[in-house]
C-alpha cells in the first residue's frame, strides 16, 4: 500500500465527501447550473496562483536537484492548468484581467494559505502531502467522469473533464503518489503520521469545501 493509499483510508469519509461531491455529480451528469461551474473556475483561477507559490516554496523546501526538479514541475503544470481557465472564461467573455480583480472567497483563502502555511511550518513531506489531495484527487474524478464524455459528445463541461482525465493529469497523479512514497522513505517515522493524517484530511476537507463554495455563489444569485 503507498502512503498516499494509507491517507486515503484514514480520511475515506472525507476523501468519499471531496470526489462525490454535489458539484461533481451534477458536473458529471452534466447537468450543473452554469453559474456555479463560472464561479468556481473564476476562484479555481486565484487558487492556482496560490498553489503555484506552494510548489515554488516545495522547489525553495528541496534537498537536491531532484526535489527542486519536483517543485518546478508542479509550479509548471500549475501554470498550464490556467490556460483551460482563461480558454472557458474567453468563451464567457471574462478576461484574465478580469478574473485576476476578482476577490477570493473564504473557502479560497482557506485552503491555499492551509497549504502554504503547513508547507512553511513543516518538512517537504507535510507540503506535499497537503498538495496530494489537488493533483491526485482531481485525476481520480477525471477518470470517473470520463465515460460521461463518451456518451454524450455535447456534454457541457467536455473540456474540464478532458483535461483532467488526460493522460499527463494521470502522469502527474502518479508521479505524485511515487513522490510522496519516496519522502516517506526518507523523514516517515510512525509516530508522525497522525499528523500527516491530519494534513491530509483538512486539505480533502477543504477541497469539498471549495465545490460547496460554487454551487452557494450560484444559489445566492437566485
Ligand atoms: C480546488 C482545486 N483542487 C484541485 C485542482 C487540480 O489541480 C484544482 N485545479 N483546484
Amino acid at each position: 500500500m503507498t502512503l498516499f493509499d494509507e491517507l486515503k483510508t484514514a480520511a475515506a469519509d472525507d476523501w468519499a465527501a471531496y470526489t462525490h461531491h454535489s458539484f461533481v455529480q451534477q458536473l458529471g451528469a452534466g447537468n450543473l447550473p452554469q453559474p456555479a461551474f463560472r464561479h468556481y473556475l473564476i476562484q479555481d483561477y486565484l487558487f492556482l496562483i496560490q498553489f503555484a507559490r506552494a510548489y515554488g516554496l516545495a522547489a525553495y523546501k528541496g534537498h537536491s536537484f531532484e526535489d527542486l526538479a519536483k517543485g518546478q514541475a508542479g509550479l509548471q503544470a500549475t501554470i498550464e492548468e490556467t490556460e483551460l481557465h482563461v480558454r472557458l472564461c474567453a468563451g464567457w467573455g471574462i478576461s484574465r484581467e478580469q478574473m485576476a480583480a476578482t476577490a477570493e472567497q473564504p473557502a479560497t483563502v482557506a485552503y491555499t494559505r492551509y497549504v502554504l502555511d503547513t508547507g512553511m511550518q513543516g518538512d517537504l513531506l507535510d507540503l506535499h502531502v497537503a498538495l496530494s489531495p489537488c493533483v491526485i484527487g482531481y485525476a481520480e474524478i477525471g477518470a470517473r467522469l470520463k465515460p460521461a464524455l463518451e456518451a454524450n459528445p455535447e456534454h457541457p463541461y467536455a473540456e474540464w473533464v478532458a483535461e483532467y482525465s488526460s493522460e499527463d493529469a494521470r502522469r502527474l497523479a502518479d508521479e505524485a503518489i511515487a513522490y510522496i512514497d519516496q519522502l516517506g522513505a526518507r523523514y516517515l517515522s510512525p509516530a508522525r503520521f497522525p499528523r500527516l493524517a491530519e494534513i491530509f484530511a483538512t486539505a480533502t476537507r477543504m477541497e469539498a469545501a471549495f465545490w460547496q463554495m460554487g454551487l452557494d455563489l450560484a444559489a445566492a444569485e437566485e
